[in-house]
């Protein structure tokens, strides 16, 4: 399934993305050349309009006008971002998005989670739902996602499947697990989910060998779901396959972290001590490769083992509130060197939108100040790095997608907040949930947007220059 065939494009308004954590760029009647490969080749800020932009970029770039498709807004209420880079969800979870009750995590895998996710071997139902969850989440402005399926791998290959024909760029992860489960939902034996994983994995080496769009990921799903053989084999796997990346979870529940201690002491793993996170370590996990979900109660011998491999946290603040897990204190973590990215991590958290995540993000951190840190707290602008740039670092993909730049992959949503008009009525634009008076200026516009946006707000959607989700 080869992505279909592409013109060049040239788009042309405001630009909005994360310079660095603390700073968002914005370009003002700029214009951007992607290429027939959805590669970004030029960016021509101060132009009057787009014709003027052509009249420039077209004979540069060697392009004929007919060979160009364009797309223009030069409304004081519209502009360009990058794609959303969610860094952890369970696409076999969507259907359960807001049934969580009062659950923790223990009893929530138990009560809501394996029966679903077992459920999903059906293939009729696998797609129903896998097509629902990438329809959902483009139409938020997620252009990658770092899924986990279920234990089942012609399911999970669907995913794939479906995945490349919508062209969301997606990390898909068939879910390694061998115990602590029900029988009915678990890998035979340590064997068995090895050679279960190389079958998902070939797979899609055979849909998309370069893996531009789909990419296996190595996925143990938790350290008390693996026997100690099971993370041994993946972290062979790991060593032998550089170019997979790992994802498992972290350190989000008292419950969990105390179950870790009880099945994998120092004596069985070799580790010096009993943390979480050196058991990943001691079977080859803790790598720079890997995506830790959640790390909520990581102490601070392993927030420097986890920078010092270069392991990467993904910060799920809608579950960690939801299933009450705790509040992850991300900006300890980032001044530890830790690479941090947002993460939805459906059905954990009950919505699909990496805005969401980022509203949380913020609303989080107050929290963490509220204990007496006023430093935690994080910026607009911090939780859009997070929700980009740091996305595509944790996800393996920094230079990539994540911001405009030349070079990078034009990963895009076009983001159209509403306008008043002078009765206080409707204005020009659509009447849209983030009111615009014209009096902000564009920093305060896209605070509203944080705090206020949803899907209704994107307008439409691109990944590797391909238009994939445009509302109506
Ligand atoms: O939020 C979570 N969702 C899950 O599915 C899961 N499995 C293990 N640990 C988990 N945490």
């Amino acid at each position: 399934m080869a992505t279909p065939p592409q013109r060049n494009k040239v788009f042309f308004g405001t630009f909005v993305h994360s310079k660095t954590l603390a700073e968002l760029e914005y370009l003002h009647n700029t214009a951007i050349a992607v290429n027939a490969t959805g590669k970004i080749v030029a960016i021509e800020p101060d132009h009057t309009s787009l014709d003027s932009a052509l009249f420039s970029l077209l004979p540069k770039l060697n392009w004929t006008a007919d060979s160009v498709s364009a797309t223009s807004t030069a409304s004081p209420s519209h502009f360009f971002f990058p794609g959303f880079i969610d860094t952890h969800l369970h696409a076999s979870q969507y259907p359960n998005v807001g049934i969580f009750g009062n659950s923790t995590l223990l009893d929530w895998l138990n009560t809501y989670t394996f029966p679903l996710e077992a459920s999903l071997s059906d293939p009729a139902k696998a797609r129903k739902v896998y097509t629902r969850v990438i329809r959902k989440t483009l139409a938020h402005g997620t252009t990658c996602a770092a899924y986990y399926a279920t234990v089942d791998v012609p399911s999970t290959n669907l995913l794939a499947d479906l995945c490349l024909s919508a062209g969301q760029r997606a990390l898909v992860g068939r879910v390694c697990m061998d115990q602590l489960s029900p029988s009915y939902y678990r890998d035979e034996s340590p064997e068995a989910a090895l050679s279960a994983t190389m079958e998902s994995i070939k797979y899609i080496e055979g849909i998309d060998p370069a893996f531009d769009i789909v990419r296996p990921v190595l996925t143990p799903r938790f350290a008390p779901s693996c026997s100690a053989p099971l993370l041994q084999g993946l972290g062979k796997l790991a060593a032998e396959r550089p170019d997979l990346p790992i994802q498992t979870h972290i350190s989000e529940n008292k419950n969990e972290i105390a179950l870790v201690k009880e099945l994998f002491p120092p004596s069985a793993t070799g580790a010096g001590d009993d943390s979480y996170s050196s058991v990943y370590d001691a079977f080859g996990l803790l790598t720079d490769r890997t995506i830790l979900a959640h790390g909520v109660h990581l102490s601070e011998f392993e927030a420097e083992l986890i920078a010092k491999r270069g392991a990467k946290v993904s910060h799920c603040p809608c579950s960690n509130s939801a299933i009450t897990s705790g509040a992850a204190r991300v900006r300890w973590l980032m001044e530890k060197g830790v690479t941090c990215g947002l993460g939805t991590d459906m059905s954990g958290g009950y919505s699909p939108s990496v805005l969401e995540a980022a509203r949380h993000a913020a609303l989080v951190s107050r929290h963490v100040a509220m204990g007496g840190d006023d430093a935690a707290k994080l910026t607009v602008e911090e939780v859009l790095y997070l929700a980009t740039k740091g996305g595509a670092e944790v996800v393996g993909m920094e230079g990539k997608v994540g911001g405009f730049e030349v070079g990078m992959e034009w990963d895009a949503q076009l983001v159209t907040l509403g306008t008043v008009g002078e009765d206080g009525g409707v204005g020009d634009e659509e009447d849209g949930n983030v009111d615009v008076f014209g009096w902000e200026s564009w920093e305060d516009r896209i605070a509203k947007w944080v705090y206020n946006g949803d899907d209704r707000n994107t307008r439409m959607v691109w990944v590797k220059g391909r238009l994939v989700h445009e509302r109506k």
